[in-house]
């Protein structure tokens, strides 16, 4: 028997409401899984916010030292971030043509590095927000400029955050270096590399005070892994295309306009808000301690580093000849247990810490750092010269003026 009409028009429904679904299953999985954009915090890759003839001008006008004789021609990446800033602002000051470049992510509050970039606006310097994944980006800023260095101080920062987002250290500090040095060694002329390692290199290592020529292969945390990477990588690049290559290890950098996540920082912060600061100890109540360096002194030993860079001696790709490669501690020779930095800080304030004492937990963190200079101090002449207390008291005083005086709230 024949169904009734109105059976077959119901069937005629159901399967195009059926096919309808699983159109837009399908059209989901493939916009899921090709089209969006990664979480993580370093990777703003995707959004495309360079480019035009005002962001050209703006390049090119950053980019001109301000005499035309001599001065150098430097991208510094990560220039909003801590070291980036004021290593830009030092170049800029003596005349040296400076662009910035920066993902602005949010690994920490990003109004600090708006902050920041509005420092460098104001002396200067134009911080184009990019990523160093971007190879476009990049390509498109080496044909816009002749750049003589690139000073590569962008890098997912901070030991203990490598156990929560682990990918974000292989995206910045392996890919984006990579992807930056494949760029650089296209460039005609090729430029002078100097970059970030991390004292964290040095890891399980006993000897002290730690040495150039001591062994980095044992790295506590995935961050000093992606940085001894980094140095194995710049090896790499300088061997095969001629690329002078400049490794700087710095050693726990402090000062105003300093990151939020870390301790001297945070514990500012925390004791200003009479929060509890957690201390850590090593075995048998043995004191953490670092070699703690004030910004100015990094500065000075990033400047020098790129005064002394030799020239790469490849172009396009193609090597010409051997070219320089270094490593350097940039560190204070004077090492302090945390327990100092909080009394100092205590002293600075004029309040007590609400201190808890407890075992380091097992987060990447090694006991103690105390860089030997002796290299640095021959090649380069670097000199630090400021202790903690003073170099401490000059980042209370920004810390005060920046969050306080002016109601800008502190985020971690
Ligand atoms: O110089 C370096 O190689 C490294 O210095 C710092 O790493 P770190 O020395 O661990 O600096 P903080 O995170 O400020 O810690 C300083 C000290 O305070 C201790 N600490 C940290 C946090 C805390 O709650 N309590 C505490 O006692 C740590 O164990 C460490 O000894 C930076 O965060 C790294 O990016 C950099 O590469």
């Amino acid at each position: 028997m024949d169904k009734p009409f109105y059976i077959h028009r119901l069937r005629y429904h159901v399967s195009l409401t059926k096919l309808f679904f699983w159109a837009f299953l399908f059209l989901s999985l493939i916009y899921f899984f090709f089209f969006h954009p990664p979480s993580s915090p370093s990777d703003s890759s995707r959004r495309v916010l360079w480019g035009g003839a005002d962001w050209e001008y703006r390049v090119l006008h950053s980019a001109r030292p301000r005499s035309r004789a001599g001065g150098h021609v430097v991208l510094v990446t990560g220039a909003a971030g801590f070291v980036g800033t004021h290593v830009s602002a030092a170049l800029r000051r003596r005349g040296d043509g400076v662009v910035g470049l920066d993902n602005f992510n949010d690994y920490y509050d990003p109004a600090l590095k708006r902050g920041r970039a509005s420092l460098l606006e104001r002396a200067g310097v134009f911080v184009v927000e990019g990523d160093i994944n971007d190879s476009m980006l990049l390509e498109k800023l080496f044909n816009l400029v002749k750049f003589s260095h690139v000073m590569h101080l962008a890098a997912q920062a901070g030991v203990r955050y490598a156990m929560k987002n682990p990918g974000s250290y292989v995206n910045s500090n392996i890919a984006g270096f990579v992807n930056l040095l494949e760029v650089c060694k296209n460039a005609n002329p090729q430029p002078a590399i100097i970059w970030a390692s991390s004292s964290s290199v040095y890891g399980l290592n006993k000897k002290t005070p730690f040495s150039e020529k001591d062994r980095t292969d044992q790295p506590s945390s995935l961050y000093a892994a992606t940085k001894k990477a980094g140095e194995e990588i710049a090896h790499t690049y300088n061997h095969i295309y001629g690329l002078s290559i400049t490794g700087l290890r710095f050693f726990t950098v402090y000062g105003p306009w300093g990151r939020p996540d870390m301790a001297y920082f945070f514990f500012t912060k925390n004791i200003l808000k009479r929060k509890p600061v957690m201390i850590f100890e090593g075995p048998e109540h043995a004191a953490v301690a670092r070699d703690f360096t004030y910004i100015d002194d990094i500065v000075k030993g990033c400047l020098a580093a790129l005064d002394t860079a030799k020239k790469s001696t490849g172009s396009g790709g193609k090597k010409r000849g051997a070219a320089q490669l270094r490593v350097f501690n940039l560190g204070n020779t004077s090492p302090e247990p945390v327990g100092k930095l909080v009394s100092i800080l205590e002293k600075l304030l004029k309040i007590k810490a609400k201190k808890i004492v407890l075992p380091i937990p097992a987060n990447g963190d090694v006991l103690f750092t105390h860089a030997n200079i002796s290299l640095a101090q021959r090649e380069l002449g670097y000199k630090p010269s400021t202790d903690l207390q003073t170099g401490l008291k000059k980042f209370v005083r920004w810390y005060l003026d920046y969050y306080l005086h002016s109601g800008k709230k502190s985020a971690v």
